[in-house]
């Protein structure tokens, strides 16, 4: 059921072309609910869906709005987005440098900017990277960071393309848990679909549409199904 208090993402009559290609077709949605998954096939537009809802990506046809607003730089602010590559996410030679980047852009104060690094790092139990040199850090360890980054910004909604494709079975509980525990609406594509246990709304994406929508106790069995050969 839709929160009245969160952030609706809506989604009116948006197609995406790529290279002449339709990739996604008149698509309708709002998404208000608190934990979403979307599947697919590879290739089926996930991740352009994904991207679309912060702005990364603009559609060919139709409007995403938050809110009602659609302009970009509404989308950016309310929506963080974690990249399936954490090299396209981190920027900045040191770790703590990384994470404040966005911090100093909102003009936030000094204090404050400490004070949400370090919550951040203290919740992932990522302190001993803060002065880590950023391309030294082992895949999984870029990609907490790179979800750290996204966070300490504390977007009202928070968009996962793959984000545990790097993790160890350690790091992986523990996104899992950070995940459990937001406050935020978060919209996650995952191929591993135990990722999406306890979430309320799956979206089926396929031949640029959607092919279902509904609770994950419906929707996965029937994508198994369908994806068995
Ligand atoms: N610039 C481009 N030009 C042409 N086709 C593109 C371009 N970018 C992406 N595509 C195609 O768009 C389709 C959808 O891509 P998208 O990354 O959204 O799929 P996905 O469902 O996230 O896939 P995966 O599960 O493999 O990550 C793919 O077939 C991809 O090859």
């Amino acid at each position: 059921m839709t929160d009245t208090t969160r952030p609706v993402l809506s989604f009116r009559g948006v197609s995406v072309s790529k290279g002449g290609r339709p990739i996604l077709r008149d698509v309708d949605l709002d998404l208000g609910e608190r934990r979403i998954g979307i599947v697919g096939r590879n290739g089926s537009g996930k991740s352009t869906l994904a991207r679309l809802c912060n702005g990364i990506e603009r559609p060919t046809q139709g409007t995403v709005a938050v809110d009602g607003q659609s302009d970009r730089k509404a989308l950016r602010r309310a929506v963080g987005f974690v990249f399936q590559n954490p090299d396209s996410q981190i920027v900045y030679p040191i770790v703590s440098e990384d994470l404040e980047f966005g911090l100093k852009n909102l003009g936030l104060p000094k204090d404050e900017i400490r004070a949400r690094i370090d919550a951040i790092l203290a919740r992932f139990g990522l302190e001993p990277l803060r002065d880590r040199l950023t391309h030294q850090l082992s895949g999984g360890e870029k990609q907490m960071v790179a979800l750290a980054g996204v966070l300490v910004m504390q977007p009202r909604v928070i968009v996962l393309d793959e984000p545990a494709t790097l993790l160890d079975l350690w790091n992986r509980n523990r996104l899992m848990t950070v995940l459990r525990e937001l406050d935020q609406t978060v919209i996650m594509v995952s191929h591993h679909l135990d990722l999406l246990d306890g979430f309320d709304r799956v979206l089926h994406i396929g031949d640029g549409t959607l092919l279902d929508d509904g609770p994950p106790e419906r929707v996965i069995p029937a994508y198994v199904a369908r994806e068995t050969c």
